[in-house]
C-alpha cells in the first residue's frame, strides 16, 4: 500500500490540480492544509479561505477521505506527518511567493531520498514560470511584448483523475479553530455577495462565458454594468484551474468566432496575472519597494485624516467614494475604479502606495500579493510596465467617461441618489444647497495635480 501526502495551498480544488493528479497514482492520498499565520488579524481573504476550505473538506469527505487542517510551521508539520504515517511521497504546487522559495527547495531536498519521493508543480499560472524571456534571456519589461510571445505557448490541457483519499482518521484542527472569520466583524456582509468554493467557481465562470464574455471588451471598463467575470477571488485561492478557464474560452472562440475579439481580450487580461508573478520573481520585495528606485525619494505627505477619508469613502469625489464603499461592503472593487482610487491616494493625497497596498491586503477578498503589488506600482509609476508618472487620473473625468449615467455612484453612495445627472459628478454646490450630508472635496484637483507633478520633478534628480 503506497501513501502520498497532498499539501493543499493556493489550489483549493480537486479538478485539474497538477500536484493532486500526481498524488493520485498512489494507493492512498492523505490531504493536508496548513495555515501559517498564527497571530495576525483576520482579513477579507481569510474569510474566503474559510469557506473555500469548508467546500474542499466537504468534497474530500464525499469521496471518503478527510482533510487534515493544521496551523503553524509547514516544515515541522510536514515532517511530523511524513514520519507518523510513513508516507512514501509528498506532492504540492509552488506558491510562487518569495517567502516560500527556500522552504520549497528544502522540502524537495529533504524528501528526495531512497525511501521517499517529492515533487512540486507549476500549477498556479497559465505559462511556465520564467520560460517567457526575451532573446537575451531576460524577463520582459513591457506587457504587450510579453503577451505577444506568451499567447503562442502551449498550455497543459486540463486533466482529472479520481484520487483514493485515505479512509483513516487523523488528528486535525476543526476549521473554526483557525479563527478565519469573526461573526461580529465587517466581513459578515460578504456572504450576501459571494459563495466561495470549487463548484461555485466553475458555475460562475460558465455563467460568465454564456452571458457576458461576448461583450467583455466593450463593457469591462464600465463599473455600473456587469462586464467582468468576478473570478479574481476564486483564482486567488485556486478554487478554479486557470488552465480550464483558458481552454473553456478557447472553446467559446471555436464555437462563436464572431466574438473572438472579446474572448481574446479576456485571455489577455488573464495573462496580466502571470506577468505580475514574473515581476514578483524578479523583484521579491515588489510589495514594499519601488522597482524604480528614484521613487524612494518622492516627497510623500502622509496625513492620517486624509487617509481615513479615503478608506471610508468620504473624499468628496463620488467615483473614489463609491469604490471605497464598494470595497468595504463587498470585499472587491471594479478594476477601472481600483485604478482611480489608487491614483487618488498616491497622487492627489501623496500618501505612499504601501499604505494602499496594506489596506487592500486587509479588505480585498481577491487579495493576491503579485497582482496587488503590481497594481499599486503600476498606478504610482514606479513599476516596470507602469502608467507614466505624469498621468494623474482626474476622478471627475473618469466618472463622466466610465459611469456617465452614475449607476455605480448611486449604487454605493445612497445620499447622492436624487442628485440630477448634470451635476452628479461634481456635486459640491448641489449638496451644499440641498443640505445633503456628503463631504466637500478634501483636496482641490488642480492643486493636487500640480503638487503631484512637482513631487515627480523632485525625484528626477535622483
Ligand atoms: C491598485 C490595484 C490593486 C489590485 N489588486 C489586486 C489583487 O489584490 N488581486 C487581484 O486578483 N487583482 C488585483 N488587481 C487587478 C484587477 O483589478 C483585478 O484582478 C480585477 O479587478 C478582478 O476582477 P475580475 O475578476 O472581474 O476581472 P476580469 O476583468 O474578469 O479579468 C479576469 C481575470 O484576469 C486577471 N486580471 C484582470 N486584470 C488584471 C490586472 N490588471 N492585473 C492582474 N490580473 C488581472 C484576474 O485574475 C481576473 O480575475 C489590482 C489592480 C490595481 C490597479
Amino acid at each position: 500500500m503506497t501513501k502520498a501526502l497532498m499539501w493543499f495551498r493556493y489550489d483549493l480544488r480537486l479538478h485539474d490540480n497538477l500536484a493532486l493528479l500526481a498524488a493520485s497514482d498512489f494507493d492512498e492520498v492523505i490531504p493536508v492544509f496548513i495555515y501559517e499565520k498564527t497571530n495576525s488579524a483576520t482579513t477579507a481573504s481569510d474569510w474566503w479561505l474559510h469557506y473555500s476550505l469548508e467546500a474542499l473538506a466537504e468534497s474530500i469527505k464525499s469521496r471518503g477521505g478527510s482533510l487534515i487542517i493544521r496551523q503553524g510551521n509547514p516544515q515541522l508539520i510536514i515532517e511530523e506527518l511524513m514520519n507518523t504515517f510513513q508516507i512514501d511521497a509528498l506532492f504540492f504546487n509552488r506558491s510562487l511567493l518569495s517567502k516560500d522559495v527556500l522552504l520549497e527547495q528544502e522540502l524537495v531536498e529533504k524528501y528526495s531520498t531512497k525511501t521517499t519521493y517529492v515533487k512540486c508543480f507549476d500549477d498556479r499560472l497559465l505559462f511556465y514560470h520564467h520560460k517567457i524571456v526575451t532573446k537575451n534571456q531576460t524577463p520582459y519589461k513591457v506587457f504587450s511584448s510579453y503577451w505577444k510571445i506568451a499567447k503562442l505557448q502551449y498550455i497543459t490541457f486540463p486533466q482529472n483523475k479520481n484520487s483514493s483519499f485515505s479512509k483513516d482518521t487523523f488528528d486535525s484542527l476543526a476549521l473554526d479553530d483557525l479563527k478565519l472569520i469573526d461573526n461580529h466583524h465587517w466581513m459578515k456582509k460578504f456572504g450576501a455577495y459571494w459563495t466561495p468554493g470549487e463548484q461555485q467557481a466553475i458555475q460562475k465562470f460558465e455563467d460568465f462565458i454564456e452571458q457576458d464574455l461576448a461583450s467583455y471588451n466593450k463593457l469591462r471598463d464600465f463599473p455600473g454594468k456587469q462586464g467582468t467575470s468576478d473570478m479574481s477571488p476564486y483564482l486567488a485561492w485556486g478554487n478554479i484551474s486557470i488552465r480550464s478557464m483558458w481552454y473553456r474560452v478557447k472553446r467559446f472562440i471555436d464555437e462563436q468566432p464572431e466574438h473572438a475579439d472579446a474572448a481574446d481580450s479576456y485571455l489577455r487580461q488573464l495573462a496580466w496575472r502571470d506577468f505580475a508573478y514574473e515581476q514578483l520573481a524578479q523583484f521579491p520585495d515588489l510589495d514594499r519597494v519601488p522597482v524604480r528606485k528614484a521613487f524612494q525619494h518622492y516627497p510623500w505627505a502622509f496625513d492620517e485624516d486624509l487617509f481615513t477619508a479615503w478608506k471610508t469613502g468620504q473624499t468628496g469625489y463620488p467615483l473614489v467614494d463609491a469604490g471605497m464603499r464598494e470595497l468595504w461592503e463587498t470585499g472587491i472593487i471594479h478594476n477601472r475604479v481600483r485604478m482611480v482610487v489608487a491614483s487618488f491616494l498616491v497622487k492627489h493625497l501623496r500618501i505612499p502606495w504601501q499604505y494602499g497596498y496594506d489596506w487592500f491586503k486587509e479588505t480585498l477578498v481577491d487579495f493576491d500579493t503579485a497582482n496587488n503589488a503590481m497594481g499599486w506600482q503600476w498606478v504610482t509609476g514606479s513599476g516596470i510596465d507602469a502608467a507614466p508618472y505624469f498621468r494623474v487620473f482626474n476622478p471627475t473625468g473618469q466618472a463622466q467617461k466610465f459611469d456617465s449615467g452614475a449607476l455605480y455612484i448611486k449604487r454605493w453612495i445612497p445620499e447622492l441618489k436624487d442628485v440630477p445627472p448634470d451635476v452628479i459628478h461634481s456635486p459640491q454646490k448641489y449638496v451644499a444647497a440641498h443640505q445633503i450630508s456628503y463631504p466637500q472635496p478634501i483636496v482641490d484637483h488642480a492643486t493636487a495635480r500640480k503638487l503631484a507633478l512637482e513631487g515627480f520633478e523632485h525625484i528626477k534628480k535622483h
